[in-house]
């Protein structure tokens, strides 16, 4: 069976981060691992409450899986101090970590904030050249490139921008414009179009860690990169057209679609 380890905060609500990011890989078939840098008191209307593990758990954590059961892939999603990103920097480093996909998670769509400023800065210089892929959606990516974004083209400026800048690939997500759901992917001084048709369903949250929780399944599973995100996008698509309708605010996306035979492409 193939393993994946997901990086990442705790949604107590079970829509967004490690909880999405384990429904994800196991109904891809993928043996998921985790290792929680923080707690998170959320729901579909909010964050209420974070917890942030120590620096010496999380290397505990990383420590504990690495030398067991090793990842064909990893997930990096919330981490919110520098501090963590430096153990887990130099923990990828030390286990010769592959298949490394970070979705540079910073404002949750309720508009809570989920890193600091000097965490933005470790990313950058300590964590994105070690990702096979960088994830962030526009509000991400107009941090990290610098550029508003208000057109397809300024999404292809910024993608070049980080791409060149982290020397790694980049799907710059396109869930935050208005009438599309098209996601753009940067590399080698390339770019490319994942073309989304965009689904009426005010029940968003968590597409984010979904979609890089599923292109780390089919990594794992060997796919190569652009095969990997098809698939993925694929399959988010599907968890969005199921309708799942739960909670009172942006509820969460239906993780089984794929598993109960309707809803195909
Ligand atoms: N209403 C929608 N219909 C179809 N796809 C969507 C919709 N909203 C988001 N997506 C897709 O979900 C994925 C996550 O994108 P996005 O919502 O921008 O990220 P995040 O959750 O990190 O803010 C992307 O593939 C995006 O195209
Ligand atoms: C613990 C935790 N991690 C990440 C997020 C953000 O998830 P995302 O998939 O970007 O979805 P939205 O929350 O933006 O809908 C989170 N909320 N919690």
């Amino acid at each position: 069976m193939k393993t994946a380890l997901t990086i990442a905060g705790s949604d107590s609500s079970g829509g967004a981060g490690i909880q999405a990011d384990i429904k994800t890989m196991t109904v891809h078939g993928v043996y998921a691992m985790s290792a929680i840098t923080a707690l998170t008191a959320q729901n579909t209307m909010g964050v209420q409450k974070v917890m942030e593990v120590t620096p010496e758990f999380l290397s505990q954590q990383l420590e504990s899986v690495f030398t067991d059961i090793y990842p064909d892939a990893i997930k990096i999603g919330m981490v919110s101090s520098s501090a963590l990103i430096e153990v887990i920097a130099e923990k990828l480093t030390f286990y010769d970590a592959k298949n490394i996909v970070v979705d540079p998670v910073m404002v949750a769509t309720s508009g809570s904030k989920l890193i600091n400023d000097k965490a933005i800065e470790y990313l950058k210089n300590k964590l994105f050249a070690k990702a096979t892929l960088l994830t962030p959606n526009i509000p991400e990516a107009e941090i990290l490139s610098g550029r508003t974004i208000k057109t397809s083209e300024d999404m292809i400026a910024a993608a070049r921008i980080m791409s060149e800048e982290y020397g790694t690939a980049v799907l710059c997500k396109g869930g935050h414009a208005l009438n599309e759901a098209n996601d753009l992917f940067y590399y080698n001084h390339q770019y490319k179009w994942f073309i989304g048709e965009r689904i009426e369903n005010s029940n968003t949250h968590g597409t984010g860690c979904t979609l890089s929780s599923a292109i780390t399944s089919y990594l794992a599973q060997g796919k190569d990169l652009e095969n990997a995100i098809w698939l993925a996008k694929n399959y988010l698509s599907g968890a969005l057209r199921a309708m799942l309708n739960l909670g009172k605010g942006s509820g969460p996306l239906k993780h089984t679609w794929n598993l109960e035979g309707g809803y195909e492409e």
